[in-house]
């Protein structure tokens, strides 16, 4: 018998990729709020992705943003099982748990990834934040803990990169191709080029400061007061 596999609490044990998404084809049950959630963040990164939408009701504005895209095909009609046939990808947004469920154990039979809306626990992937800047793209993940720390991370991430970051990237990319020698020695000159980006052992960013007097204390306190104003309610 095989030993778990130990994690300490506070250990995110997801594994991050960078999925050619428009390689595989996805379907997306439920066409409301969440579903329209799923296909920005689908279409903001990956623009090109084969998306087939259905949904016994499909919201004006998810059919808005649908309608530049060839690849989004939608269908007003309830979820039948043989929907989940030729894709790989299945994301269940509507408002039925039970439905949900079928759809989780049906597409986990035919051996597609499931993200299910509202239940972590029934997921085989989650979305994460994402900052992009050009060709730069960094993906947040708070291992399902709060969503909303890290869109809040991402808006700080997106304030202070610097949109010459962008530049960097291309320019490194010509600098890639100039440097001569084996691998080390191009490692090592790479490294010597881009030393000044990191600001320097003893560099605190403003944004750095305000999260760590934030992280030790303030927040805590505030969320207790949130938390009892809650209560009277
Ligand atoms: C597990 C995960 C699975 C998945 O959805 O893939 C999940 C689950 C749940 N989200 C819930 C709520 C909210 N989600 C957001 C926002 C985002 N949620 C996203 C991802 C994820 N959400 C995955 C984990 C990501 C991680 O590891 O952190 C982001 C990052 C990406 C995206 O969705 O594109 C996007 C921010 C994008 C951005 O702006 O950068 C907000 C904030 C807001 O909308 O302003 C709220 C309300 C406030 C709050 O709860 O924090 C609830 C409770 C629902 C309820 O209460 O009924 C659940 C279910 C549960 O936790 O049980
Ligand atoms: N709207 C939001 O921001 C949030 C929603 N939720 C929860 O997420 C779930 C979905 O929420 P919304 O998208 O706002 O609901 P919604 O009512 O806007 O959309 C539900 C969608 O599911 C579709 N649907 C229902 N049964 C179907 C079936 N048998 N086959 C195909 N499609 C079907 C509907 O046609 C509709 O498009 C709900 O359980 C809600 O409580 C949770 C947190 C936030």
């Amino acid at each position: 018998m095989s030993s778990p596999t130990p994690t300490p609490a506070g250990f995110n044990p997801l594994f991050p990729v960078f999925l050619k998404l428009e390689q595989f084809r996805v379907l997306l049950v439920g066409g409301g709020n969440v579903g329209l959630e799923k296909l920005t963040a689908i279409l903001r990164s990956s623009p090109a992705t084969a998306v087939t939408v259905v949904a016994t009701w499909i919201s004006p504005a998810l059919r808005t943003l649908a309608a530049p895209y060839p690849r989004i095909r939608l269908h007003e009609r309830p979820f039948q099982e043989t929907d989940l046939e030729n894709h790989d990808f299945v994301f269940a947004a509507t408002d039925d748990p039970v439905l949900h469920r079928r759809i989780k154990a049906a597409a986990t039979a035919r051996g597609l990834l499931t993200n299910v809306a509202d239940t972590p626990a029934e997921c085989d992937f989650y979305l994460s934040s994402v900052v992009q800047k050009g060709d730069l793209k960094i993906a947040i993940s708070t291992n399902g803990k709060s969503p909303t720390v890290a869109k809040r991370l991402r808006a700080m991430l997106e304030e202070t990169l610097p949109d010459e970051l962008d530049t960097v990237l291309q320019q490194m990319t010509v600098i890639r191709g100039q440097i001569r020698g084996d691998f080390a020695a191009k490692v090592k000159s790479l490294n010597a080029v881009t030393a000044e980006l990191t600001g320097g052992p003893a560099y605190e960013s403003p944004a750095t400061r305000r999260w760590r007097r934030v992280a030790t204390g303030s927040l805590l306190a505030l969320g207790a007061v949130v938390a009892v104003a809650w209560r009277k309610r």
